[in-house]
């Protein structure tokens, strides 16, 4: 079996989701939005799917990188086909882009589960078929009645719990809302969440990226006094070593890195200086599924566990795959957002959460996308 085409369909959905000038998402009157579905073909007439923003997986990238390396090859070489596509991120002038790695390498990962007729999660280790989830909520806006307060963050978090959720992960305000960055805010929130849910929920903070140690200090005292479980991205990952005084100044856990480029290799560098005590690594953020189980099992190695970052097929694959990840990460929710419908393109949600809270990972073949192929067909635009 031999890969014979790689293919990419951009195609229009609705959503209210739109991002602000620093790229968060918000709610925000329906639009149509572009999606790119990529596509892997072989020879015997085998697909696997992975879906993409259109621009990270443009002509570009796709005619030469993805087909140079992938044509003739057999998708079950994956390891050594990411390698050779790893080295045309130098050679790309990182035209390649950690992401494009990700969705060509978790499209691959689609092709071979259903062509053995078995879950991805399976074939990566089959730790769990269900996880529990934490409600990552959006970051804070200026909306009344939607993310604007600490008291509106605390309404929020109360629904969330009712829904099920037994963790809830704050994304406080971030410019461009007028009032921030503010640390005075950001702990306001933190108090009002934990005043609102009481001791039992566990509760997480991932707030303003680029704070001094200073503030992060200030922020990560306060989180101590209300048991906060962790404490994530509150300064430029780029500073390994303002982490390592972070997590060597105070008790409660500093994840990370999140957003930091580097794959598995910036994070053997985070965990050799004491950077963080909780690893962190998303499918999409470090170059697919595979080197995010290679950050899992480096963070098992040192006696850490590894929260999986972001929503999605992919990541829900390796959380479910793994033992030393507590969570799964649902979201990003809102109060104006029903996060529990599918989006067109799909028939039904790949991560569905029971009343406890509990996430049940797909048993389709693949990485368990129920794919609406017909919707994507009639709102093809490239
Ligand atoms: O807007 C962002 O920075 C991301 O969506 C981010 O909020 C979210 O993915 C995250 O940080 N999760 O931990
Ligand atoms: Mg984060």
């Amino acid at each position: 079996m031999k890969i014979s085409s790689v293919d990419v369909t951009v195609f229009t959905y609705p959503t209210r989701r739109v991002s602000d000038s620093a790229g968060h998402s918000h709610p925000g009157e329906e639009n149509q939005a572009k999606m790119a579905m990529l596509t892997i073909t072989t020879d015997e007439g085998d697909c696997g799917y992975s879906f993409a923003p259109p621009e990270v997986v443009r002509p570009h990238v796709v005619n030469a990188f993805f087909k140079k390396v992938l044509i003739g090859q057999s998708p079950f070489d994956r390891e050594r086909l990411w390698q050779d596509l790893v080295h045309w991120q130098r050679g790309s002038a990182h035209q390649l882009t950690e992401r494009a790695l990700s969705f060509v390498e978790q499209a691959l990962w689609d092709l071979i589960g259903r062509k053995l007729k078995m879950p991805v999660h399976k074939l990566l280790g089959g730790f769990r078929e269900k996880v529990p989830a934490y409600g990552s909520t959006m970051c804070g806006d200026e909306l009344k009645g939607g993310l604007s307060t600490p008291d509106e963050f605390g309404q929020f978090a109360e629904k969330l719990v009712a829904r099920g959720y037994k963790a809830i992960k704050l994304h406080t305000w971030m410019p461009p809302v007028s009032f921030a960055p503010d640390t005075k805010m950001d702990i306001k929130a933190c108090a009002a969440v934990r005043e609102a849910v009481g001791p039992d929920i566990e509760l997480m903070l991932d707030g303003y990226h680029w704070y001094s140690r200073s503030q992060a200090l200030t922020i990560g005292k306060a989180l101590e006094k209300l048991n906060f479980a962790w404490f994530e991205e509150p300064m430029e990952e780029e500073s390994m070593a303002s982490y390592a005084w972070l997590a060597e100044n105070l008790s409660i856990d500093v994840i990370g890195p999140e957003s930091l480029g580097g794959k598995h290799h910036s994070r053997a560098d985070w965990v050799k200086a004491g950077a963080c005590d909780i690893l962190r690594a998303g499918a999409n953020g470090v170059g697919g599924i595979s080197p995010c189980m290679k950050v899992a099992s480096l963070a098992e190695a040192f006696g850490m566990d590894c929260e999986v970052h972001g929503n999605g097929a992919a990541s829900l694959a390796v959380v479910g795959a793994i033992r030393n990840c507590r969570w799964y990460e649902r979201g990003l929710l809102h109060p104006f957002l029903d996060y529990d419908e599918p989006p067109a393109y799909l028939n039904s949600l790949v991560d569905p959460m029971d009343q406890q809270g509990f996430v049940h990972l797909s048993m389709r073949p693949g990485l368990g996308e129920d794919i609406n192929f017909d919707y994507i067909e009639t709102h093809t635009i490239s």
